[in-house]
Order: structure tokens, then sequence, then C-alpha cells
């Protein structure tokens, strides 16, 4: 069986099973509303996974699942190297998120990666202690901060609620997904104007650990012809 790993709830899953549907391969969860289990219709071969879409990437990498559909944010920031784990069959069009780094709005003399740098240092003069970065984001923070030469920070881990680590005062910047803005501007929060990290959607992935020599590589090849897509 060809495995689809696919988020088990909320809006990442409704406009998957959407995106599915419109080109005839029909996705449902099935049991009661709360069995993580699933069922794939108008193709033969293949098995729906239902996953949290933060375990996708890895278990795309442990080759567990064949395809998968997560957020390009959470593969590239879950996978070291990833584009020698996991191979793009198509970006889906909706899961739209930027993940951005955002300051207190009251820093007024903060509006770019520079400054921030600048504050950074000063910060640490100043406390004895580096200028800390909330976020869930470790791997596409870090790099990106460092191609952009900010060095005097340290990354603190939040997973979840991270616009209001500012204001609990266990962090001075975060780095988070937006969409709307609506919660940078509610916690007082600007985005720097060079700080957008990465600008995120639902992808659909293939697995390049995954075992391809069976019958799944024919039933990806039907896959792809039904969903309109370039053959993998
Ligand atoms: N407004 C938004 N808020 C949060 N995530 C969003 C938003 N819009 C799109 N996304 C995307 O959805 C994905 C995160 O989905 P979700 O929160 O279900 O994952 P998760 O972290 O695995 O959740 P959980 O751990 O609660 O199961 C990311 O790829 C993110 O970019
Ligand atoms: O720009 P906006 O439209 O306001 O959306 C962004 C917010 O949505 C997400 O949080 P979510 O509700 O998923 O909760 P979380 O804090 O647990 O991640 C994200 O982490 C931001 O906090």
């Amino acid at each position: 069986m060809l495995k689809i790993g696919v988020p088990s709830k909320g809006r990442l899953m409704e406009k998957t099973f959407d995106w599915f549907g419109a080109r005839g391969v029909t996705m449902q969860r099935t049991g009661n509303e709360r069995e993580y289990s699933g069922a794939v219709d108008g193709i033969e071969g293949v098995e729906l996974v239902l996953l949290s879409a933060g375990e996708i990437p890895r278990e795309l990498a442990a080759g567990r699942i064949h395809l998968g559909v997560t957020g390009s944010d959470l593969v590239r920031d879950k996978l070291a190297d990833w584009p020698r784990q996991v191979a793009e069959l198509a970006q889906l069009g909706f899961g739209h998120a930027d993940l951005v780094i955002a300051v207190p709005a009251c820093w007024i003399d903060v509006d770019t990666l520079d400054d921030l740098d600048a504050a950074a240092a000063a910060f640490r003069r100043a406390h004895g202690h580096r200028l800390r970065i909330a976020t869930k984001y470790h791997r596409l923070v870090r790099d990106f901060l460092t191609e952009n030469g900010v060095a005097d920070y340290q990354l603190v881990d939040s997973q979840g609620a991270t616009e209001g680590t500012v204001k609990n005062l266990t962090a001075e910047a975060i780095a988070d997904i937006t969409s709307s803005g609506e919660t940078l501007r509610a916690n007082h929060l600007k985005i720097l104007s060079d700080g957008l990290v990465h600008q995120s959607q639902a992808v659909l992935f293939r697995s390049l650990a995954a075992d391809w020599t069976g019958a799944e590589a024919v039933t990806l090849a039907r896959l792809c012809d039904r969903l309109g897509l370039a053959a993998a």
C-alpha cells in the first residue's frame, strides 16, 4: 500500500480533503469523531494515515509514509537538509502563513535585522545576558539570523502563545507564524521590515527514504496522473 500522511484535524485536514476530492480522490475520516482512522476512495492501493502536521516531516524522513501533506515551514524546520529527504510534488495553494521576526512596537529604533543586531549587542552589555527570541521554529530562525548577520541572541523555546512571551518577560522578541497579523497587533509587536523568514503553504511531499521498489511506484504514477501532476 502507498501510505499518505495527512493532518489529522483542523483547516489543513479539511482543505487537504477538498484538494484531493476536487481531483477525484475522496478522503474521509472514518469511525467516530475522535478516532484517527481514514479511508481513500477513487484510487486503489492508497492508505490514509492521519497524523499531526508537525510529525509528518519526520515520518516522511523515516520512510514510514510514502507521501505526506504538511506546511513547507514544518519540513524546513524539522528536517536537516530537507531536499535530501523529501521532494515537493505539488504546492497546494492553501495553509498560507508567514514566519516572521517581530519585536515590541515601542522599540522605535529597531526596524531592520541590522537594528536588531545592534540592539542585541547593546542588550547584552546592559543586561549581562543575550537578547531572547521565543520560537518553535529553531532551525529556520537560527539559519535565517546567521545568514543575515544577527549574532548576539539566544533562542528560547515556545510551543504556543509565543506572542505572549514578551509581555510575560520570558523573551524580548519572537519568531512565529502570522496570517492576518491580528495576534501580533494585539500583543503590541511589529514585524521587522526585512524579517520575513519563510512564506509557508501546504505542500504534497514524496519521501525519498520510503520503499518505492514494489507496487507503490505504479500506484504513485497512477495517483500523479489522476491529480494532474508531473510524474515524480
Ligand atoms: N494562522 C495559522 N496559524 C498557525 N498555523 C498556520 C496558520 N496558517 C497556516 N498554518 C500552518 O499550519 C501548520 C501547523 O498546523 P498545526 O498547528 O495543525 O500543526 P501542529 O503543530 O502539528 O499541531 P498540533 O501539534 O496541535 O497537532 C504549519 O505549517 C503552519 O504554517
Ligand atoms: O496572524 P494571525 O491570524 O493572528 O494568526 C497567527 C497566530 O495563529 C497561530 O497560533 P494558533 O492559534 O495556532 O495557536 P498557537 O499559539 O498554539 O500556535 C500562530 O502561532 C499565531 O499565534
